[in-house]
């Protein structure tokens, strides 16, 4: 989902769907491609399944209660992704009753269907069903979604809000001749999703203090969620396949919803309920349903009882924790051989995301930009195989073939790969030896104004190459260190740079930046230097508003990051 408020949007851009949607690529879908065009030559072991990190609710409402272990177990920065609630009163019923409604709104007739739609919001409110596009581009028939917010009918009657936030404030819309239950079932169902996450957002608040980064900046995650007032459930119908007039991508995990993160605060998930012509049905597939991606890159299967409440965290909370809490990339799997014939599955996600006009704090330490490293993994790096190889002919070039301890240039992403299956050793690039950096550091302390030369990607590059070939890299720690170093010191001069802009200011120039300081700096000096257009000329910002009219009001209008008093 879009993330509501003005917090920054620091991932890849989303698939170019009508409105906003969960539906989202970012780089750990296409390392997955990635990773995928190795293992075709090594047939990797079909993927396991994990269970969520569970917590009892008698445990959960217990404010006070220290449950900082199995928050991080669950959402941490190592933990699995997911947690999940068990025993909720009353959440059996009310999952059952709504999900059992999803195929009876999927088969109302087309025009019913068709008044249930609401353009005017890109498709955020009520029935939608083939207006958001799948990883392949396609438009996708696979499933069909009824959106509407559980908590209010009527986020706002303020037609300004009204046109500029379309997808977060119209009106819901009920199928209130056809299917009159549906608004009954969706809200009972809402209501209890938020009620329950805002408990786990506090048990999470209680974490991420500990962990040092204060309450989020004085803006708990349960403050900031209980005063939303764009919370959006979203029921899910996902149509048997034989009735989708598209062909899977055959065994694929993403099959039936594509790889992506939730952008806002917190999402709830029910367990997803299997039918066959209504009736409801164990999965006939033991490799069909969630998936996702742990934090040390597997692909996982993730299991949770009918009777327990799931929750992911959303990138919003990931940079307002300062990355404590992490968003994590899921997907779902179709089932698929004989028995999958006229299978069909129903879900709910609850998404709790901030006000359309809540204000969030950047994060005062650096962050580190996903979307950017993702960019950076197509950089060219040595590689030394210890296998022998067929060349990989992939869009983006040729390499290979590959010979045991013959050097190859490789792209980062295939290094990775390769490392990771322990079929070669990566050449850290020659600057990043201790003697070169040193040299570096001392270069940027002694110049104020200036930056050194050093590889566009070089935090980024530095970073993946830490994760994943440690052991390749000699005096790994100090090379660490001296890349920090470098960091802080450059941060510490764009900020100092930022500082003198002026509303007289036309251009900046700021040579030999970094992807990743071009990136921190890129939101923050556009809406610095609207602030003082508008100021000075008040159409020109009315323009600019109206050019970058995008879906979402978050990534338009960048962070507030205070600029630090002189
Ligand atoms: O179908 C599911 O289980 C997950 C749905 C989902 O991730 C979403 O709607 O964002
Ligand atoms: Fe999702």
């Amino acid at each position: 989902m879009e993330t509501a408020g003005s917090v920054v949007g620091t991932r890849s851009t989303r698939t170019p769907t009508p409105a906003r949607r969960p539906e989202r690529s970012r780089a750990p879908n296409l390392v997955r491609c990635r990773a995928g065009a190795v293992a075709m030559q090594s047939q990797p072991p079909p993927p396991s399944s994990v269970r969520t990190v569970a917590i009892p609710f008698a445990d959960l409402k217990e404010r006070g209660k220290d449950l900082s272990g199995r928050i991080e177990e669950g959402l941490g920065p190592n933990g699995l992704g997911i947690i999940s609630i068990s025993d909720v009163p009353g959440f059996p019923a009310l999952r059952r009753t709504l999900l059992r409604l999803a195929p009876r709104v999927a088969s109302l007739p087309e025009d019913v269907k068709e008044q249930l739609e609401d353009p005017d919001s890109r498709y955020n409110f009520g029935w939608s069903h083939g207006k958001e596009k799948l990883e392949s581009g396609k438009l996708d028939t696979f499933k069909g979604s009824y959106y509407a917010n559980p908590i209010l009918d009527v986020p706002t009657t303020d037609d300004a809000l009204l046109s500029r936030y379309p997808s977060y404030c119209r009106p819901n819309i009920w199928p209130a001749d056809h299917l009159p239950e549906l608004e009954i079932a969706f809200k009972a169902l809402g209501k209890l999703m938020l009620e329950v996450g805002l408990m786990l957002a506090s048990h999470c608040d209680l974490y991420v203090m500990q962990h040092g980064v204060g309450t989020f900046d004085g803006e708990s995650l349960e403050q900031t969620i209980s005063r939303s007032r764009c919370h959006k459930g979203r029921l899910l119908y996902y149509f048997p396949r034989q009735f989708s007039t598209q062909k899977e991508e055959g065994g694929s995990v993403s099959s039936w919803c594509g790889w992506h993160t939730d952008h806002g605060s917190l999402t709830g998930l029910t367990c997803g309920l299997f039918m066959r012509n209504s009736e409801e049905i164990p999965c006939p597939d033991s490799a069909a349903g969630l998936y996702i991606r742990t934090r040390d890159n597997r692909v996982v299967k993730v299991t949770f009882g009918e009777d327990e409440l799931a929750y992911q965290i959303g990138e919003t909370t990931e940079i307002l924790s300062r990355g404590r809490l992490c968003a994590t990339p899921h997907c779902v799997q179709a089932p698929s051989g004989e028995n999958a014939s006229n299978v069909e599955r129903s879900t709910f996600a609850m998404f709790m995301q901030p006000d359309w006009n809540e204000t969030l704090k950047f994060p005062s330490e650096i962050p580190y930009h996903q979307e950017v490293e993702f960019v950076a993994e197509d950089e060219i790096v040595e590689i030394v195989p210890n296998i022998r190889m067929e060349a990989l002919n992939m869009i983006c070039g040729d390499f290979g073939p590959f010979f045991p301890q013959i050097a190859s240039k490789v792209p980062l992403w295939l290094a990775v790969a390769l490392k990771r299956r322990g079929k070669c050793t990566v050449r850290a690039p020659e600057w990043m030896t201790v003697d070169r950096l040193t040299q570096v550091l001392d270069a940027e302390r002694e110049s104020p104004r200036e930056f050194q030369p050093l590889p566009f990607h070089y935090i980024e590059v530095s970073k993946l190459l830490f994760d994943h070939a440690r052991d390749d890299i000699s005096d790994a720690y100090l090379v660490r260190s001296l890349i920090e170093d470098i960091r802080d010191v450059r941060f510490h001069k764009v900020e100092s740079g930022l500082e003198t802009l002026s509303g007289r200011t036309h251009a900046v120039k700021l040579k030999n930046l970094s992807a990743m300081e071009v990136n921190i700096v890129r939101p923050f000096m556009v809406r610095t230097l609207q602030a003082f257009y508008k100021h000075d000329s008040p159409q020109m910002i009315q323009q600019a508003d109206n050019t970058g009219s995008r879906s979402t009001p978050v990534t338009d209008r960048g962070p507030r990051r205070d600029l630090r008093r002189r």
